[in-house]
């Protein structure tokens, strides 16, 4: 069996260093000229499928704003990442889920095991409750070819008081959560299957990447103020494990097949100026 990790390093190798998400804010349903209900909610993620699942590595739908639709919302989800799947580009779901350990089994068997409807092949989750908590995670992620996105220095203004707050050790939370993720990692080759979120948006925080062995997802590029170029400053020497992610960005350039992918297309340029092909 493949690892996500190795699959995803293909991915990229032959799509290019690009993640884009599916986040259909009301907003963006309105200027699609969709309505905010389950059918534009429909319409919306089957034209980004259309635009982008043959092209690009890694499609990350945002579940919130399935999940706003309650069942039905969450049943275009699952078809959402069937479609996406047999299109060939890799699915991260954005849930960022994270709980006490027996808990957290429930939440990998949703979305790491083969046999639940919205399996993927990959999610975010959220270390809050003890990066160890996150075990029954990694297992499944490990067993099935799954991989796990655990937020350590996320992009929104807020997350520095939590995670560059320091521990007994003088060790930031976020570099405890960076050091954990890079155990998992250990010996992977190409690349590990455990990622880390790390903002685009940061800044040079003096975190040290550079022993974590696997995907350094990063948000913030675009409508939250990033430019590629950014990616510099935060990531320096681990730049070629960098997946870059976008969302309004691309999506605010549709309803439009052909201009999603010209929009995806641009910001793909801008990352390969940036992050070196590894
Ligand atoms: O630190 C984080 C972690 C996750 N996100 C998610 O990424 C997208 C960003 O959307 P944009 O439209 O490109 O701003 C969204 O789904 C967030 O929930 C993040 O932004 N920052």
């Amino acid at each position: 069996m493949e690892t996500f990790g190795a699959r995803l390093h293909r991915a990229v190798a032959e799509r290019g260093p690009l993640c884009v998400g599916i986040d259909p804010h009301p907003q963006l349903l309105a200027r699609w000229g969709l309505p905010d209900d389950v059918e534009g909610l429909d319409r919306f993620a089957r034209t980004v499928v259309d635009a982008l699942g043959d092209r690009v590595a890694v499609v990350k739908p945002q579940s919130a704003f399935f999940e706003r639709f309650g069942a039905r919302g969450v049943g275009i989800l699952e078809s959402t990442i069937r479609q996406l799947r047999d299109c060939g580009s890799l699915v991260l779901l954005d849930v960022k889920r994270g709980d006490i350990g027996s808990t957290v089994r429930a939440y990998a068997s949703a979305y790491l095991d083969p046999s639940s409807p919205l399996y993927v092949d990959a999610i975010t989750a959220s270390p809050y409750l003890g990066v160890g908590s996150l075990a029954p995670m990694f297992e499944l992620a490990a067993e099935h070819g799954g991989g796990v996105f655990v937020l350590a220095l996320t992009s929104n203004p807020e997350g520095a008081a939590v995670q560059h707050a320091r521990g007994a050790d003088g060790r930031t939370v976020a570099q405890t959560v960076i050091d954990e993720i890079s155990q998992l990692n250990a010996g992977a080759e190409p690349l590990g299957s455990f990622g880390l979120v790390v903002g685009a948006t940061i800044g040079e925080t003096g975190h040290d990447l550079s022993r974590v062995g696997g995907p350094l997802l990063a948000p913030g590029l675009g409508a939250q103020g990033a430019t590629a170029a950014d990616l510099r400053a935060v990531f320096g020497a681990s730049l070629p494990a960098v997946l870059p992610s976008y969302s309004r960005e691309v999506l605010g350039a549709g309803a439009d097949v052909a201009a999603l992918r010209a929009a995806a297309e641009r910001v793909l340029a801008d990352c390969r100026a940036v992050v070196p092909a590894r």
